[in-house]
């Protein structure tokens, strides 16, 4: 197992979603750090379950609590450790799937891969509970980051068929971005947010899931990030975004689209704008050569429809090695897509606060 990210941040992801606790140690942020306490709090209830009908019933507060590394309201220098403790297990959902493998859940290759040793109830170490200490980390880089005037927000672009516009590349202001930070399912236009809600609901009522992508936008980005050939800004932030279950497509800027293009619309025209080098169109999402270009950064994630559903899957068990049949019962996210939102961002915080500390060093962040 990888529990472990990071160059110049080392950030350890630990816990299973019917253990004790979840939690992070975070390594590598300077002494002194003053922490925003309420606005990792106000991140963590973004993605927090139980919340209403288009999420899994589950509920859990997801307050945290910080063990090691933090003083008098500012970081020591040493580990950061914050812990979030699970509070509402129902681990009895689980016991039939100990041996009858999920279709499209990790259970069968966890098994495989420990032996049969990891901890099923609730998905284990595999679970996407693990994403609230991945929240909780992207909170801090977030607050880093903003201080620096780079901004991160995301809209969910389409949940199945129904969908909505693309970003518009160029004119994205971090206004935009707070506001939309602030709503619980993100959305540029109303209308078709109700559509996608309804979308949602007619799934669930149907005991069946569906996906969707989430659009993410950076702005206030210096050019020069990015370390190629292998710590490419594409590459840092898609690692991230591939470690996030359910996560199964990444692109960036106008992405599998550009294929369609010829040359000559694909590529971005330069222009000076108050002597700033400037692109007249983003199609390459604010990356070039796998280094920031200082235009907005965009990129998109596909998201899965969620695997535990009601509906009948054959599958196999594995004590008996027969065939059989399957409906997951328990509670499960009928969408996993307004929940994520937080955690795609969190992800590319921590990719971009560890480019950030490569080019720049710690002490800016003082
Ligand atoms: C925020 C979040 C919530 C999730 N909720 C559920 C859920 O309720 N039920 C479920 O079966 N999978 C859920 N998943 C997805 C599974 O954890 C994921 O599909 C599984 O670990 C297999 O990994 P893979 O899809 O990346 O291959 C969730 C994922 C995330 C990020
Ligand atoms: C608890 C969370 O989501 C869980 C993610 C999840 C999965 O398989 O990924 C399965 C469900 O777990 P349980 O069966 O224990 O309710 C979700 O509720 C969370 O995101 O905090």
């Amino acid at each position: 197992m990888s529990g472990t990210w990071g160059e110049y941040l080392k950030l350890s992801l630990f816990g299973e979603s019917h253990g004790k606790c979840i939690g992070i140690v975070l390594d590598g942020l300077p002494a002194g750090l003053k922490l925003d306490l309420p606005f990792i709090g106000r991140e963590l209830a973004r993605r927090a379950p139980g919340k209403n009908p288009l999420s899994t019933p589950r509920k859990e507060k997801d307050e945290f609590e910080i063990l090691s590394g933090f003083f008098k309201g500012t970081t020591t220098g040493a580990p950061l450790c914050c812990v979030i403790w699970n509070k509402d297990q129902h681990s009895g959902d689980y016991s039939e799937l100990k041996d009858t493998v999920r279709p499209g859940h990790a259970d069968y290759t966890a098994m495989v891969k420990h032996r049969g040793f990891n901890d099923y109830r609730g998905g284990g170490h595999f679970s996407g509970r693990l994403t609230a200490p991945l929240v909780l980390a992207g909170a801090i880089a977030k607050q880093v980051l903003e201080k620096k005037g780079i901004m991160i927000g995301s809209h969910i672009l389409n949940i199945g068929g129904i969908r909505e516009d693309h970003f518009d590349s160029l004119r994205i202001d971090s206004g935009l971005l707070w506001k939309l930070t602030e709503q619980e399912f993100p959305i540029l236009s109303e209308e078709a947010g109700i559509r996608m809600k309804q979308e949602i609901l007619q799934a669930k009522a149907k005991e069946d899931s569906v996906g969707g992508v989430i659009e993410t936008a950076v702005v206030g980005l210096p050019a020069g990030l990015g370390s190629p050939f292998f710590d490419s800004a594409e590459s840092k932030i898609a690692h991230l975004l591939f470690a996030v279950p359910a996560v199964k497509g990444v692109e960036f800027g106008t992405g599998f689209a550009i294929t369609q293009m010829k040359g000559s619309e694909a590529n971005d025209p330069y222009a000076l704008a108050d002597d700033k080098v400037v692109t007249l169109s983003n199609h390459n999402g604010g990356i070039l050569g796998g280094i920031t270009n200082g235009m907005p950064l965009l990129f998109r994630a596909a998201v899965k429809p969620t695997p535990s559903i009601g509906k009948v899957q054959q599958t196999v068990n594995m004590a008996s090695r027969e065939e059989t049949q399957i409906t997951v019962q328990g509670r499960h996210d009928p969408c996993i897509v307004p929940r994520a939102v937080p955690v795609v961002e969190s992800a590319a915080a921590l990719a971009l606060l560890d480019l950030m500390i490569e080019k720049d060093g710690v002490t800016w962040m003082n």
